[in-house]
């Protein structure tokens, strides 16, 4: 049985984590961390995730003992990673992160940290999502370099950054795909006089609203014909479900940067 512990219990993600880990056949939840000052210190992580008492209390990762865990999951946000990092790193333990919003320096720790321990980083850990990115590709090879491409996203009134990671994972792996680089021919929103559109961008467009758990659509538009690609996650226990399954995937594999793409057999 994989014993694995969570960073972030308190989080929407958190607490979906501990009821998928409670529902696995092959995994065990051996700890859920929360900050040290968090209001939810000590409390039982059934009663944290609305499920029932199930024995074990919420701790902190600073004064856990780390050897325990197989493996870690982090779905925090981009603040915590890097203390997140250095503990796996520390205690040699293969970590799960979904976090997203990363920025340049995160990314870097998260390449750095990855000499030295096992990581599977990804935006998006459903399969509709993954099989998304693998279509995304095999479209914009067909249509890319005719039709406009736009990206379109849809999440709840909470989420912090913009465009989702997992928008951000669509246009890259399309723009690799064309030969394009993202950072100079990504368009985020239009306003004013924009003039005619520029067949060679990618454009980006982001829907914050009430509780939509996430919604990805991928537009290849051509003069008398488009195709949409549209994902809808309707339970946060999709990306739960999918953090499980790879952190059990890891458990056993040397050090280095994975993806979802990797532990689903589809890279
Ligand atoms: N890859 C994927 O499949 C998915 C990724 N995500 C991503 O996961 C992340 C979390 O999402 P969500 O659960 O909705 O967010 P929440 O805001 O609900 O949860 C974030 C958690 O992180 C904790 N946290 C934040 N900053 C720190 C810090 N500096 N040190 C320690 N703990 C910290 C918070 O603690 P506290 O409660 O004390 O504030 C909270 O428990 C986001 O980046 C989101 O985009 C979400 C869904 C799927
Ligand atoms: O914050 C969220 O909720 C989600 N974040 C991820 C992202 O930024 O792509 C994945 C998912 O869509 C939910």
């Amino acid at each position: 049985m994989n014993k694995i512990a969570i960073f972030g219990a308190n989080g929407r993600m958190g607490r979906v984590l501990i009821d998928a880990l409670d529902q696995a056949q092959d995994a065990i939840l051996s700890a859920a961390y929360v900050r040290a000052s968090s209001s939810m210190m000590g409390v039982d992580i059934g009663e944290l995730a609305g499920i029932g008492q199930r024995g074990l209390n919420v701790s902190d990762a600073i004064t856990a003992d780390l050897s325990l865990p197989d493996v870690l999951i982090d779905f925090t946000l981009p603040d915590a990673l890097e203390a997140n990092l250095a503990l796996c790193v520390k205690h040699k333990k293969p970590v799960v992160i979904g976090t997203t919003g990363l920025n340049k320096a995160q990314k870097e720790a998260l390449n750095n940290a990855s000499q030295h321990i096992p990581i599977v980083f990804a935006a998006n850990y459903s399969v509709g999502v993954n099989l998304l990115l693998n279509l995304a590709r095999q479209t914009a090879r067909v249509m890319g370099d005719t039709a406009d491409i736009e990206i379109i996203e849809g999440h709840h009134r909470f989420k912090k950054d913009a465009p989702s990671g997992t928008a951000v994972a669509i246009g890259e792996t399309i723009a690799d795909e064309l030969g394009r680089d993202l950072a100079t021919c990504a368009v985020y929103g239009r306003e004013g006089d924009t003039g005619e559109r520029n067949q060679k961008t990618i454009g980006f467009a982001t829907i914050r609203a009430g509780d939509i758990v996430g919604e990805h659509t991928v537009l290849f538009a051509d003069i008398g014909e488009r195709l949409e690609l549209t994902h809808k996650a309707s339970s946060r226990l999709t990306f739960a479900n999918g953090a499980v399954k790879a952190a059990t995937w890891l458990k056993d594999k040397p050090a280095g940067l994975y993806d979802m793409q990797d532990v689903l057999g589809l890279a």
